[in-house]
């Protein structure tokens, strides 16, 4: 045993030589593998006599020379590890050889690998390399440590197929030459003097990278492994990255697809903490919003308003216009408020941003300061708030007041995120959303105003892409979807749409608004089911493409095989309650069997309720009821009234839309009106009772019909007069500022 003299001897190999089996060539049976560790051993030449080996370790000795190996030329791994040698691998190169370690040793200089073509894995960690070179031409080199030598530069890895790269524990200030190594997945760069990520950026199957005790301040430097999809784990330990605030969840928001961030798994709960906080979706920031106004409104005195709700189910009627920056919503609700303005009073939000030309205070906006913006928030005043392009917009509770106080509805204008905060009050608006279809229109509309920069106008139109998202993928969201590429013909559609949601009839031109209420019953159910088919049926393709036209009509062939169909419990629950409601109709008990449902509005079907809770009527709340004594309508104007509802498909209604409109004049959903047409006999018979005047609800034509002064007060089926405005739409004067 060489322990002595440290000289390896036969006797000491053969008590080290395991493995038997076959020689290389396959001709001979031989020992494969020899290893001895810890034996102070400093001579090995012996080795020069055992040419099969196959696998050589000598690790933790005191070799200074490996010459031997140039006489195995099977061998294919070689562990020297914790030896003496200076010599980078200073023996003739074994052909297969894959994997070598000569960690530990005292080899300063790299030389020219070429000729171990097969050499997979090479570690040369803790020694005295200044400079990686020779390494070009390993062309299966897939595994190199280097870890703490001298280098102060990333160089000579040029195209190495290199998957695992540990330069831990060097010099190196900067990120270079690594572009080249596509195939990298990890890579150790820890206790180094790296200042920054660049570099990394093209390493696209990266899937985890050591920075530790490195020098990377900069939160901003994630953005460079940002695009690198794989990357799973990432060190930043012991960088003065660490001291930033929220260090973790700003580098867990930028790497989304990290799994472990500074040895640390990262929960579902961080990433949606961090989301939340860098990019909080709508309905968080609505929901945000949403509590800190009601919080500071339970802190000021309560007062019962006017548009408190009049009752549980009749919420104060409003009506909100949204759509893109710009896109003529503003224009519409003015001229909404001035044509219907017995209707409709404009709410005027209030705005940080400064009037642009014309504007007057009161009449748009009440533009005031940041300071009493934010003091308005504090005293409570506003029913929601948002943020846009650095502006702050509210709408305050007295803006709503004053046209409540007038008894009229509130008309407003908002941004998809006001929208979703006023669906987090108690208000029910009814949300029709003005959409440019024609982008280039659009942009050459908001750059002929000369009031946006470019990177306005940019997101003003990426946002239109939004709104058609959010209108595809939540049904129910918006009620009605209005192209508004023109503005007359938006304004057009707009009107219609609204007299449906009025439950009004426009005569002569739309210039006079009829309240006579059609009689639905002596028109028959089954005409008014085929129009209420046509206008809502084709919502799905609508959604998808609002800039088709609308069938007006419906083929009754088609219709018919679905009432014939078989009916599910929902649907047979259905006809049920339609019976009860006839019946009680026609023995007088309920009043509004008949009017009820006429009166009723669709309510905006909030996105997060079941569908079917959506469809049922019971839970359809009435935008603008009418009392329960409100005229009836001229069985002769009925089929005008279908005609225009079956026309207003100019308008797009949104699946709310369809929801809500489906809840049609009779007050059933068009589930229900299809069961009822599935009624048959049973229904005709009823309906005989009620055309011959039997219901108590049945009045005589012409004597129901109401002036428009005459009509019933938004919001509250109590009182029946919506008062008249008598010098049309309010001036920003004569209400006080709120
Ligand atoms: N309280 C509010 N909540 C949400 N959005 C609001 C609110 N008030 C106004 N907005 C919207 O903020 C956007 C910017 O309004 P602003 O009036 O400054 O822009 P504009 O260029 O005049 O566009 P517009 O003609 O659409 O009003 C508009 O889309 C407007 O409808």
């Amino acid at each position: 045993m060489g322990k002595n003299d440290g000289v390896l001897t036969d006797e000491d190999v053969s008590t080290y030589l395991s493995n038997l089996g076959q020689s290389a060539s396959g001709l001979e049976f031989v020992y494969q593998f020899l290893s001895v560790h810890d034996q102070n051993l400093k001579d090995v030449s012996i080795l020069c006599n055992y040419i099969y080996l196959q696998r050589l370790e000598l690790p933790h000795n005191n070799i200074k020379d490996l010459s031997c190996v140039s006489h195995m030329p099977d061998l294919i791994v070689l562990d020297a590890s914790h030896n003496q040698i200076t010599d980078f691998f200073g023996f003739r190169p074994p052909k297969n050889l894959k994997e070598v370690n000569l960690s530990h040793n005292q080899m300063s200089v790299m030389t020219n690998l070429s000729e171990y073509s097969s050499l997979g894995i090479l570690k040369l960690d803790y020694n005295c390399f200044s400079e990686i070179n020779g390494l070009e031409r390993c062309a299966a080199l897939t595994h190199l440590s280097l870890a703490h030598n001298k280098i102060s530069r990333i160089s000579g890895l040029d195209a190495l197929p290199l998957k695992d790269l540990c330069l831990r524990g060097n010099q190196i200030e900067k990120i270079e030459n690594m572009d080249t190594l596509r195939a990298l997945q990890v890579l150790d760069l820890s206790l180094n003097r790296i200042s920054s990520l660049l570099g990394l950026q093209n390493l696209c199957l990266l899937s985890s990278v050591n920075l530790e005790s490195n020098q990377i301040s900069e939160i901003k430097d994630s953005s460079y492994i940002q695009e690198l999809f794989l990357l799973r784990e990432l060190n930043l330990l012991r960088n003065p990255i660490e001291g930033q605030p929220d260090y973790r969840l700003a580098v867990i928001f930028l790497l989304q697809h990290l799994t472990i961030l500074d040895e640390v798994n990262i929960s579902a709960e961080e990433k949606v903490s961090a989301i939340n906080k860098y990019d909080s979706p709508m309905e968080v920031v609505a929901a945000r919003d949403h509590m800190t106004h009601m919080v500071y409104q339970l802190m000021q005195t309560q007062v019962i308003y006017d548009s408190t709700l009049p009752s549980l189910d009749t919420p104060y009627p409003m009506l909100v216009l949204t759509g893109p920056q710009a896109c003529g919503k503003r224009e519409l609700a003015h001229k909404l408020c001035q044509d219907l303005n017995q209707f409709f009073a404009y709410g005027a939000c209030h705005t940080t941003r400064g009037p642009y030309f014309g504007e007057e205070d009161g009449s748009d906006y009440y533009f005031v300061t940041e300071a009493d913006f934010q003091n308005m928030i504090h005293m409570g005043q506003f029913i929601q708030t948002m943020q846009y392009q650095g502006h702050w917009y509210g709408l305050s509770r007295a803006a709503i007041e004053n046209a409540a106080r007038q008894g009229l509805a509130c008309c407003l204008h908002m941004e998809l995120e006001g929208v979703v905060r006023m669906k987090n009050t108690y208000f029910k608006p009814r949300y029709v959303l003005l959409l440019p279809t024609d982008k280039e229109w659009y942009a050459g509309r908001l750059m002929a105003r000369a009031l946006y920069t470019h990177p306005q106008i940019d997101v003003a139109v990426n946002r239109v892409d939004t709104y058609t998202r959010v209108n595809r993928e939540r049904p129910g969201f918006f009620d009605s979807v209005i192209p508004c590429d023109d503005l007359v013909e938006a304004y057009k559609t707009l009107r219609k749409v609204l007299m449906e949601y009025l439950g009004e009839e426009e005569l002569d031109g739309g210039h006079q608004i009829n309240t006579a209420i059609p009689d639905y019953i002596s028109t028959g159910l089954q005409r008014k089911y085929f129009v209420d088919v046509a206008l809502h049926a084709p919502v799905t393709r609508l959604e998808a493409d609002f800039t088709s036209p609308i069938a007006t009509e419906t083929d009754p062939d088609h219709v018919q095989p679905q009432l014939s169909s078989q009916k599910t419990s929902v649907e047979l629950a259905s006809i049920h309650r339609l019976q009860q409601r006839v019946r009680e109709a026609l023995i007088g008990r309920s009043p509004g069997a008949y009017p009820q449902p006429l009166n009723r509005f669709p309510q905006t079907a909030p996105s997060s309720l079941p569908s079917g809770i959506q469809q049922d009527p019971a839970f359809l709340i009435p935008m603008m009821p009418r009392a329960s004594h409100a005229p009836k309508h001229d069985p002769s104007e009925s089929s005008s009234f279908d005609d225009s509802r079956a026309s207003s498909g100019l308008s797009i209604p949104s699946s709310a839309g369809a929801f809500s409109e489906t809840a049609g004049p009779t007050g059933c959903s068009d589930v229900e009106l299809l069961n009822l047409s599935a009624l048959g006999n049973s229904l005709d018979t009823l309906k005989d009772h009620v055309d011959s005047g039997h219901t108590p609800d049945r009045l005589h034509p012409g004597s129901e019909r109401l002036s428009p002064a005459a009509s019933v007060r938004p919001g509250s089926n109590a009182k029946p007069i919506l008062p008249p405005i008598p010098s049309g739409r309010k001036t920003p004067g004569s209400s006080p500022r709120p």
